[in-house]
């Protein structure tokens, strides 16, 4: 398959896959501390569940700091909250970790792109695609696909209005700071996307670079 920046597999077991290759980039790891950012949708909530389970005594959760590539502008506790899903699917299942960088949109892009910033490389970056190519919360017209370069994190909003909240998110220079991309695609509303990806459409999701892009992608949402 052509076209994705990265290798794609299509995997029977969507989170088992995800799983090993968030414990494969911890034990690759080159500093004391791993870096690495959670996303929100509905793929994400079973790969936590299971990278929580695996991880056990093989991640020193306390050598880990906690980032998110996106957020709705919500409270933390709300249900609608990634930071949300992100504790209540991984950090409560292992204990905690070494620090959790939530994004508030009260705070503002400022105060996580500086902390961004002083990390330098995050070491793993997860992200989903949603049916319209959005990855993040980076939406296909949305302003902040044209951010400057030098812009880490931004603002958005999606201009079609199908992804109800005001976000902030990730640019696409953050996520190309990445040395680890693992997308995971599920689901048959994902395969056209998926599709048009592969042949090259403009899409959010077909622009995201790193130093190594992952797609993991089941059988529902793998084009034939
Ligand atoms: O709105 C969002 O959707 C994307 C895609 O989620 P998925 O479950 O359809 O893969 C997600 O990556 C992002 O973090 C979230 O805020």
């Amino acid at each position: 398959m052509l076209g994705v920046h990265g290798e794609l597999t299509v995997v029977d077991d969507l989170p088992g896959a995800f799983a090993r290759t968030v414990i494969e980039a911890w034990q690759a790891r080159t500093g004391e501390l791993f870096h690495f950012a959670l996303c929100g949708g509905s793929t994400a909530g079973p790969c936590y569940e299971r990278l929580a389970a695996e991880s056990e005594n093989v991640i020193d959760w306390l050598s880990v700091d906690v980032y998110w590539g996106d957020e709705r502008c919500v409270p933390g506790d709300d249900p609608d909250s990634n930071q949300h899903l992100g504790r209540q699917a991984l950090l409560e299942r292992v204990g905690g970790a070494n620090a959790v960088y939530p994004m508030s949109c009260d705070e503002g892009p400022d105060a996580y792109a500086l902390r961004l910033g002083e990390v330098g490389k995050l070491d793993v970056i997860h992200l989903g695609m949603g049916p319209d190519g959005h990855t993040a919360s980076l939406f296909p017209g949305s302003e902040a696909l044209d951010a400057d370069p030098g812009q880490l994190v931004a603002r958005n909003v999606d201009p079609s209005g199908r992804n109800k909240l005001p976000r902030m998110t990730l640019t696409f220079s953050a996520i190309a700071r990445a040395r680890l991309v693992v997308f995971t695609v599920a689901g048959a509303a994902k395969r056209d996307t998926l599709r048009a990806v592969i042949d090259g459409a403009d899409l959010p999701a077909g622009r995201v670079t790193a130093d190594r892009v992952v797609w993991l992608v089941d059988r529902d949402a793998a084009p034939a």
